[in-house]
This record gives C-alpha cells, structure tokens and sequence, in this order.
C-alpha cells in the first residue's frame, strides 16, 4: 500500500530525470570502502518483526517487481539497529543485472552483485503514512541484501512462480502469506549504515540504509526469471526485457559509513 498510488512511468532508469538530484549531498547508491567504514559501538542488533500474513500484492510497476505488504496497522515491523524509531516494512524489491557480472546498486570495495534486494520501511513514529515519510529526512529505512549465484534459494522460488504473471508494467497479482524474514541472511548484526536517498525519482534524502554484509544465495535460473520481466506494458509494441535497473553511484559527499562489526 505504500506506493500503489502513483504512476511510477518517471521511474524507468532509462528516464531522462538529473542524475543527481539537484543540491543533493546525501544520494544513492555508493560504494561502501570497508576500511573508511568507522566501527560504532552504540548501534544495536535489528530486529524486524514481520507478519507473513501482511503480505497483499506483487506488482510491476516497470523499473521492478514490488511485493506489497499492508501498512495501515503495526504487524511487520523494523527496530533497532541505527533506528531511534518503530518502522513499518511496506515493500521489498530487487535490482539485477543482464548479466551476473553487475547488478547492484551498492557495491563493497568495488564489488559489484548480481542482484540487490531493498526491503522498504517508513517511520510509523513519527509519519502517519509512506507518502509523507518518503519527503522527510530519515522518514525511510531500507534493509538492503546483495545476492550472489549459488544454490537455489528454497523462499524465493514461492516468489519466483508468480513472476510470469506480472511480466508487464502495470500487472498486479494477489500474493499473500510470504514471509520476508526468508530473504534476510543468517547474520543480521552485522551491516554498514549510512544516510542516503531512494535510488529511484524522486530522490528524496530520506533514507537510512542498512547494508547486510552477509550476502545471500540464489540459483542462476531463478534471477533469469527476473531477467524475463519487462518494462514495458502490454499495448506496447516494442517489448523491453527488465535488467539493470540500478541507478549510477553517486559521491559520498564527506559521509560516514558506520559499520556495526570490527
Ligand atoms: C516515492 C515514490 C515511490 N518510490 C518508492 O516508494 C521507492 C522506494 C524505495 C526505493 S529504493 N530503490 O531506494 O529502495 C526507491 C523508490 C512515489 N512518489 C511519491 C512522490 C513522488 C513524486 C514523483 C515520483 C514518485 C513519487
Ligand atoms: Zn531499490
């Protein structure tokens, strides 16, 4: 429910918006340089609370596949970490490469992953809904996972039969009682956070990201099957295969990288 509403055509990564956003000096995505990360002892384990059964709807909405999860109560939420506040999970996507060589939009030292998935969250504190966090600093925390190619990830394929029902922008499909908590690695105390954007229009500094470093694994014919998305809509005539949909990193502009390890 937290991003049905708008007509999301602006956020085609082909689109011709600014590549920075106009005085932005906290955007997304960055590489994250492990030895300038600086240790902080404060920040405290994450814990995510989700409620499988708040999952609605899977949707293309032609830069990703979203599935949906109901925000209007306090069923599936994030606290902890570097978060003062409640949060509430509202979506999760992915981005993905045409290849298995790129694909992220953060990358550790360079290193760049096939995919990169983004669980999305607003604070219910202090917002009474995503639309008025997203324009706030710090109105949004987003867990992001990189993926790498391994064995088959057993949670994801439930999620992965449903994708050829959503092959064009602007298809919605029911999915319910997925269970997000399956996509997060073993090791969640250990992240990078930093305060960043949405890597998509419009930009807001919004975001409080939290990078897991512990990846997870998925079977190279599950990420084709993201591959076989589309950005484009049915009347269409000109079909578009739905890769790498990442935006360009974008400079640190004096930021810290806190890290939650040594
Ligand atoms: C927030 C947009 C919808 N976008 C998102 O919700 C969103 C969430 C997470 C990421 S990421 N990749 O950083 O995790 C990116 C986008 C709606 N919306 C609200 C106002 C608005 C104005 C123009 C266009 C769209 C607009
Ligand atoms: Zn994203």
């Amino acid at each position: 429910a937290c991003s049905s509403k708008y007509v999301l055509s602006a956020l085609h990564p082909m689109w011709q918006g600014p590549l920075v956003a106009p005085g932005g000096n906290r955007q997304s995505p960055i590489d994250i340089r492990v030895r300038k990360s600086v240790f902080d002892p404060h920040l405290k384990p994450l814990t995510p609370d989700y409620d499988p059964r708040t999952c609605s709807q899977i949707w293309n909405n032609g830069y990703s596949f979203l599935v949906e999860y109901d925000d209007t109560t306090d069923k599936s939420t994030l606290k902890g970490g570097p978060l003062e506040d409640n949060f509430r999970l509202c979506q999760f996507h992915f981005h993905w490469g045409e290849s298995n060589a790129w694909g992220s939009e953060h990358t550790v030292d360079r290193r760049l992953f096939p995919a990169e998935l983004h669980m999305v969250h607003w604070n219910s504190d202090k917002y009474s809904r995503f639309e008025e966090a997203v324009m706030e600093e710090n109105g949004l925390a987003v867990i992001g996972v990189f993926l790498k190619i391994g064995k088959r990830h057993e949670g994801l394929q439930k999620l992965v039969d449903v994708l050829p029902a959503v092959r064009h922008k602007d298809s919605v499909v029911e999915f319910t009682r997925f269970d997000p908590a399956c996509l997060l690695p073993s090791n969640i105390d250990d992240y990078w956070t930093y305060a960043g954007s949405l890597t998509t229009p419009p930009l807001t500094e919004a975001v409080t990201w939290i990078i897991m470093k512990q990846h997870i694994e998925v079977s190279h014919d599950q990420l084709a099957v993201f591959r076989s998305l589309l950005f484009t809509s049915a009347e269409e005539e000109v079909q578009k295969s739905m890769v790498n949909n990442f935006r360009v990193q974008q400079s640190l502009q004096g930021r810290t990288v806190r890290s939650s390890f040594t």
